[in-house]
């Protein structure tokens, strides 16, 4: 069996008495598109920077690429891509510029001139960042992110602010990239760029997965009972069922042909992840609402080797110089 791309069991985070990340598992396949869904404060960034070797853990079992990133050298840095939520560093660089620039701290890097391109940018090339829109800056974040022809590339939050376009184009972007090899693991608040992109998404809530599967099967979305609607004698009518197509075979026959006002629909991912969080009590959701953690290790793993002493990278590393976190 291939080793996972990223494996994470029981981790655990916490800043004073708030526990930011409290017992969570899950792995990353190699190759796949893994998002990480969640509400504002779950726990996302703080996982994902831990994973990214920025941010101590206190607890628990974190491999990447093999490696636990709290002790990974400068070899391994290089076999990731990380694209934070934008930086204004090197603002008076060009597009060009900055892309060449980061290409050198690469072992083997792509060519950047075709990575400009790659991401749409060739337009711009001679533009310095100061002057891209938000969309074109995240743009160029994503080309310093693959720049070093990363094995593993984290994005987070990669199209908040896009417009509708810009978000098609990076999509086909990111998913060009998986199937080149590129394994990827996003952050997003969007629950169509999880379902248009991911292979699997976690949902993370309290700092915990509360689900773990494909799209289409997350919290047994495929499982849940559809809810027909119809118009009978003026009202308006509702059914669960778990066969709606013999319920409503069963109805036409009823009502001697067309059904007025028919509508049958399964729970869409929205209302899915709603009650996954706890935003709703699954009342819009047909069947079980919620679910239970997925099984995993329970006890305290080992506290983590210390990183250097800002708790970040050393400086000296490839992804590090200007794309370091700022908490
Ligand atoms: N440096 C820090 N110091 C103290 N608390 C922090 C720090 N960073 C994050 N937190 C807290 O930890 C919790 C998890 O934060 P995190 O940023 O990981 O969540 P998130 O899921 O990424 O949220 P968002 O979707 O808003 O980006 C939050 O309650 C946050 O306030």
């Amino acid at each position: 069996m291939t080793a996972a791309a990223v494996h994470v069991r029981d981790l655990r985070k916490h800043y004073g008495a708030k526990r930011a990340v409290d017992g969570l598992d899950l792995t990353v396949h190699p190759g796949e598109i893994f998002a990480v869904l969640g509400p504002n404060g779950a726990g996302k960034t703080t996982t994902v920077e831990i994973l990214e070797g920025h941010r101590r853990r206190d607890g628990g079992e974190v491999r990447v690429l093999g490696e636990d990133p709290g002790a990974a050298g400068r070899a391994w840095r290089s076999r990731i891509g990380v694209v934070l939520q934008s930086t204004d560093d090197h603002a008076e660089l060009t597009v060009r510029e900055l892309v060449h620039h980061f290409a050198r701290y690469y072992p083997d890097p792509r060519d950047p001139d075709e990575v400009v391109a790659a991401v749409g940018l060739t337009d711009k090339a001679r533009t310095r960042t100061r002057q891209l829109s938000g969309g074109q800056r995240r743009r160029l974040d994503v080309a310093l992110g693959i720049v070093g022809q990363p094995e593993l590339l984290f994005l987070d939050e990669p199209t908040t602010g896009f417009d509708p376009e810009a978000r098609l184009m990076f999509w086909d972007l990111i998913a060009g990239l998986r199937d080149g090899g590129t394994t990827i693991l996003l952050t997003t608040h969007y629950l169509d760029e999880a379902e248009h992109l991911a292979d699997r998404c976690a949902v993370v809530r309290d700092g915990r997965v509360v689900a773990l599967d494909v799209p289409a099967r997350l919290g047994d979305r495929a499982q849940r009972d559809a809810v027909v609607r119809w118009r009978e004698g003026g009202d308006a009518r509702e059914e669960r069922t778990a066969t709606p197509t013999a319920f409503v075979t069963a109805l036409a026959y009823r009502l001697g042909g067309e059904v007025p006002d028919l509508e049958v629909r399964r729970p869409t991912l929205e209302e899915v992840y709603l009650a996954l969080i706890g935003e709703t009590d699954g009342a819009g959701v047909a069947g079980t609402a919620g679910a239970a953690p997925p099984t995993g290790a329970t006890a305290d793993g080992p506290v983590r080797e210390p990183l250097g002493a800002a708790g970040t990278p050393a400086a000296t590393t490839p992804s590090a110089p200007s794309l370091e976190t700022s908490r």
